[in-house]
């Protein structure tokens, strides 16, 4: 196996575990279980459409706060990128909306976007995620769905 086969490997490992460990770290909660089996969907427990759309809010405030992470939407239409995002957060839990924007990596093409742009983002949606009160399980659970699309975002930089 190349060095680099296996150096990619380890990179995608990170930022998987990346995604997991803030969650446990923002609540210093290491015990409870990573994702919750119940009857219920992913967006239900979320808190259906209203709490994603305000934890979309909330997150759009802690970018605007994040130097580092503001720079990239100097030139975005804020009101269609959160409603955009809203529409694949509800997708990608069960709800009942289907994602219809370009695909992650032509999203994300040539932003110069690093693994640290990328947690820090993972970082503000869990922050935002518990301040609109979302339960530990829920919050994983999204992180969790939305971590294969590491790939796709990263993938045209
Ligand atoms: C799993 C991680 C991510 C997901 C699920 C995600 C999701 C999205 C979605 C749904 C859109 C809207 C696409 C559209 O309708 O045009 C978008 C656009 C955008 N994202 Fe991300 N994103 C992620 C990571 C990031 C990161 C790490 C950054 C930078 C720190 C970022 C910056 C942007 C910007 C600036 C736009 C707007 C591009 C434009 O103006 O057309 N995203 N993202």
């Amino acid at each position: 196996m190349s060095f680099s086969r296996k150096h990619d490997r380890t990179r995608r490992s990170l930022i998987a575990f990346t995604f997991i460990a803030v969650a446990f770290s923002l609540t210093g909660c290491a015990y409870q279980s990573v994702t919750q089996s119940t009857n219920t969907t992913l967006y239900e427990r979320l808190g259906g459409q209203n709490t994603i759309d305000t934890v979309v809010e909330n997150l759009l405030y802690r970018i605007a706060d994040d130097p580092e992470v503001v720079v990239f939407f100097t030139n975005t239409n804020i009101d269609l990128f959160a409603a955009s995002l809203a529409s694949q957060l509800c997708d990608v839990s069960n709800g009942p909306c289907r994602y219809e924007g370009p695909p992650m990596d032509r999203a994300h093409q040539h932003m110069g976007l690093t693994d640290v742009h990328f947690n820090r983002l993972v970082e503000h949606l869990d922050a935002a995620m518990q301040e609109e009160g979302i339960a530990l399980g829920a919050r994983n659970e999204l992180l969790g769905r939305l971590a294969p699309m590491y790939e796709d975002v990263m993938r045209l930089q």
